[in-house]
């Protein structure tokens, strides 16, 4: 198994705040991570960090064997897939979603004058058939709700055919339908050995998809615990990572957790 994602003492401080306290962490190929924690723990910043748009203040990050600091960002970026709310934000509503796709090919958004090779569109089409969008693929990107425009999301982060990809929250606002159905896409993408490694960020054990095999818990910047999903779930790690007293469930293959008052 050869290294993914390597975090060694990292910290991320910003004036007198310390964001990432000493995180050491380690993704294998093949490994699919859920990072955990409650709201403002550290997550997205360890996916900022992961996908080469920040760097630590302390320790070393390396990502597909290249240290950041040590390697063209710009080279490794392609190799790295990240959807998140901030990456979505800069999508233009006027675009057609087979372009919001097709475009990351090249790591832009928003379609100029580029020519695009044909094999570039037809991956285009299959990753918004795989996510169960392609009736969408000529719509523009403002008309979508916003099921649809995570999974467009998620189809565009998987079109530079990445090692290594990164969801921020891929859940968040979804109803109970949608986050269904996207859970179950990602459970299909999770059991697939031709995926990349993934990590998915989430606040919530019920967004766990089927497929998932470590966790991360983080709390106020720190490591809580981290390793194989069955190890890690448990209602004392948990009830320790939220601040709350938690009991969890393992249902067949899904994950939940209430209160335990
Ligand atoms: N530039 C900055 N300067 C100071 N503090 C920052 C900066 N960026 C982030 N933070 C703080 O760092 C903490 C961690 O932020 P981060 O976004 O990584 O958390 P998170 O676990 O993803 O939270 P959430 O679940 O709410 O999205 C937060 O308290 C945030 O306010």
């Amino acid at each position: 198994m050869s290294s993914v994602l390597s975090f060694q003492g990292v910290s991320v401080r910003r004036g007198a705040s310390t964001i990432l306290d000493d995180v050491s962490w380690e993704v294998e190929d093949g490994d699919r991570w859920v990072i955990l924690g409650p709201n403002g723990a550290g997550k997205t910043t360890a996916l900022q960090l992961a996908s080469t748009r920040m760097h630590p203040t302390a320790g070393t990050v390396e990502i597909l064997g290249e240290r950041l600091g040590g390697t063209d960002v710009f080279e490794l970026r392609p190799r790295v897939g990240l959807a998140s709310a901030s990456l979505a934000e800069r999508i233009a509503p006027g675009e057609v979603v087979r372009d919001v796709v097709l475009t990351a090919a090249y790591g832009m958004t928003g379609r100029w004058r580029e020519e695009y090779e044909g094999t570039d569109t037809e991956q285009a089409d299959a990753l918004l058939a795989a996510f169960d969008v392609a009736r969408l693929a000529d719509r523009r990107y403002g008309t979508l709700s916003e099921g649809e425009r995570k999974r467009v999301q998620i189809a565009r982060a998987l079109m530079p055919d990445p090692e290594l990809l990164l969801l921020d929250e891929p859940a968040a606002g979804l109803d109970l339908g949608g986050r269904e159905e996207l859970v179950g896409a990602l459970a299909e993408l999770a059991q697939d050995d031709a995926s990349p490694v993934l990590v998915l960020v989430t606040h919530h054990p019920e967004e766990i998809p089927p497929g998932f095999t470590h966790a991360l818990l983080l709390r106020e910047g720190g490591v809580h615990a981290a390793g194989p999903l069955e190890e890690v779930m448990t209602a004392e790690n948990l009830t320790a990572t939220f601040g709350t007293p938690l009991e969890v469930s393992h249902d067949g293959d899904r994950w939940s957790a209430r209160s335990a008052r």
